[in-house]
């Protein structure tokens, strides 16, 4: 049953009104002169309390726009919202002023990213970067706060934490500099984090620490996570639903189970079928990467943007006017392919 683009309510929620709802989002930058690129396009979907989104995509897709896009933070002589809807419990953030914005960053929703120097500051202690956060939000004393940052820094499991509070992000290896950015992410306990390529730089132990810590803390403060990553692998153990970027659309979204056991759109498979430790087997059961490369924003193929790359691309794929729809494929599982009815891909889950 395809469903116009304007009306696609991407992975159904199960809730009367989610917690954040993004619709139709459309994030524009400008590239020079009067030359714009629109690189989140037409971008929907909900988040519930307490579940887990992942958002992933190659480099270049859209992720990291649609996160800065919910947080306000885009550049703003560059990139703006042209379009569309975020709604935060019932509040439209588009409506917010950036001072109003800014009480709702850190407070009601937080971010995290790759790489934690992008939100610790070099010259402060960690003590005083999480007390800041807690006084302005919060309106704790100095004391109080203090005693919030070692009890933070105890939570995400930061050794001595007294002795550790007073210091600097250098004096920190890459692990505990990371496990000190969600301290401060989640100091003020936000109903909604964004996690951005979190474990991307760090060493295979120090990732699945990383995605455990979170995890647990989510157990803990019942928050809900947008997880932004390019590795599906990590996906399948962290997400309830997953959206699928490419070139600043969704291509595909459903529940976890939808997607690992029965993607519809040839590009999820493809990166599949990129990732080694996914334990997914399909044909030949060799690695392979997706050819070719994500195109650029200011020249998108026509027809559906993935068919220059598609070994199932036919000409209905390729006709300008093509553009296929967000198509239910299942109740809650989206797909954006001309050809999701006439594919089978055989997945099967290895033991
Ligand atoms: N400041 C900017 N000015 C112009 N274009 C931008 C800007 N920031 C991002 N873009 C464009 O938006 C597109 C999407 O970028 P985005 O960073 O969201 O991708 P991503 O999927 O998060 O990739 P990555 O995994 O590398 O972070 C890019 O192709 C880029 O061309």
């Amino acid at each position: 049953m395809p469903l116009p683009r304007s009306e696609a309510p991407i992975t159904a929620s199960a809730h009367a009104r989610p917690l954040l709802r993004v619709k139709d989002l459309q994030t524009t930058f400008r590239v020079g002169g009067n030359k714009f690129v629109r690189a989140v396009d037409g971008v929907s979907f909900d988040l519930d309390p307490g579940e887990t989104v992942a958002i992933v995509g190659e480099s270049g897709s859209g992720k990291s726009v649609t996160s800065l896009s919910i947080m306000g933070l885009l550049p703003h002589d560059s990139g703006e919202v042209t379009s569309g809807s975020m709604r935060l419990d019932g509040q439209e953030l588009r409506d917010l002023n950036p001072e109003a914005m800014r009480r709702i960053r850190g407070k009601k929703i937080s971010m995290i990213f790759q790489e934690p120097m992008t939100s610790l500051n070099p010259v402060h202690t960690i003590g005083r970067q999480i007390s800041e956060v807690v006084i302005h939000h919060e309106g704790l004393s100095h004391r109080a706060a203090r005693a919030r940052a070692i009890e933070m820094l105890e939570l995400v499991g930061i050794p001595e934490p007294t002795r550790r509070v007073d210091n600097y992000p250098h004096q920190m290896s890459g692990g505990m500099r990371q496990r000190a950015m969600i301290a401060m992410a989640l100091s003020c306990e936000p109903a909604v984090l964004i996690a951005d390529e979190p474990t991307t730089a760090l060493d295979v132990t120090i990732q699945a620490q990383m995605l455990e810590l979170m995890q647990d803390l989510q157990d803990r403060m019942g928050m809900a996570i947008i997880f932004i990553t390019h590795d599906l692998g990590v996906v399948a153990e962290v997400a309830d639903r997953v959206v699928v970027m490419y070139a600043g659309e969704v291509v595909e979204s459903g529940t976890v189970h939808q997607i690992f056991e029965a993607p519809r759109m040839p590009y999820t498979v493809g990166l599949m079928n990129s990732i080694p430790r996914l334990g997914t087997k399909l044909p030949g059961n060799r690695l392979q990467t997706i050819r070719g490369t994500v195109p650029p924003l200011s020249n998108l193929p026509r027809g559906c943007r993935f068919h220059p790359r598609c070994d199932h691309a036919t000409d209905v794929c390729r006709g300008t006017g093509n553009h296929p729809s967000l198509d239910a494929a299942a109740p809650g599982h989206l797909v954006r392919c001309a050809r999701w009815k006439d594919i089978r891909f055989d997945v099967e889950e290895s033991a």
